[in-house]
């Protein structure tokens, strides 16, 4: 893996990668961030793609406080030591944990300007073309939150358990990376944590901030749930 020099931003860049959660619902016997895909774990795939979007990228990878040990082997097993990661503590909460990767890079941080991108750690096939354009539209635009169009029809289910069919045409499926001017993302931050925030877009937008969306791809998935873990090993051996 080479780690180009790009140099498509004056501000700093920052990462925050999240991998903060239990993973419940994978039933694994490790955290599902820590599974090995195709020879190395899932995480390590995730940060490739971000050291191989900019080598100017500084990285907050956001680890469960009793998991830290389990990555440090990890990292020695796979002789894996990248120098721009810092690791911290996450929270109960993705809520929680996106605000302590923020916390670390702002006491950092002397000027209050940059860019940051919060990415799901159990995304390990984002392009690093996603992450640069996501970088050069929140620089542009405050925001750029990755989506894709639905591709199944949509229903909305009711109180009443009524469905009623929904113009797909309209929906977008989100994604992450998630990229924000570092200033809105602070601020932002400061909102009292809500049941209904799913992801920083929802936070950003309860804080009164604009989202902008731009194209994902539909092999950014989200590891979740153990069919996914069948179709990430065929992909990644495909591609
Ligand atoms: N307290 C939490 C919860 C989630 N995440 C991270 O947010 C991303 C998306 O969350 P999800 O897929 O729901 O992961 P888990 O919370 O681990 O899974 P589950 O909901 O099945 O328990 C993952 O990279 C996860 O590690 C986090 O950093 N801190
Ligand atoms: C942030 C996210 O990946 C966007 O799709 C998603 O909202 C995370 O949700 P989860 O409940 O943590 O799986």
């Amino acid at each position: 893996m080479t780690y180009p020099v790009t140099d498509f931003s004056a501000d700093p860049l920052y990462a925050i990668i999240v991998a903060g959660g239990s993973g419940s619902r994978m039933k694994s016997d490790v955290p599902k961030q820590f599974l090995i895909l195709n020879g190395k774990p899932i995480l390590q795939h995730t940060i490739e793609r971000f050291l191989a979007a900019s080598s100017a990228m500084s990285i907050v990878l956001v680890l469960p406080e009793r998991d830290r040990q389990t990555w440090a082997t990890l990292c020695e097993e796979y002789g894996f030591y990248p120098a721009s990661v810092r690791v911290v503590n996450g929270g109960a909460t993705r809520f929680q944990s996106v605000r302590n990767g923020l916390s670390a890079i702002l006491a950092d941080n002397e000027t209050g300007g940059g860019l940051v991108a919060v990415h799901d750690g159990v995304r390990p096939f984002v392009s690093p073309e996603i992450i640069r354009n996501s970088f050069v539209v929140a620089s542009q635009m405050g925001s750029a939150v990755t989506c894709v169009p639905a591709k199944d029809s949509v229903r909305l289910v009711g109180d009443d358990g009524q469905s009623q069919a929904v113009d797909r045409s309209r929906v977008r499926l989100v994604q992450t990376p998630q990229t924000f001017r570092l200033d809105l993302f602070r601020q932002a931050f400061q909102v009292d944590e809500q049941p209904f925030f799913t992801d920083c877009a929802s936070v950003v937008e309860y804080a009164g901030f604009a989202v902008t969306l731009i194209d994902g791809a539909y092999e950014n998935i989200k590891i979740t749930t153990p069919e996914d873990m069948l179709w990430a090993a065929t992909f990644d051996s495909a591609g």
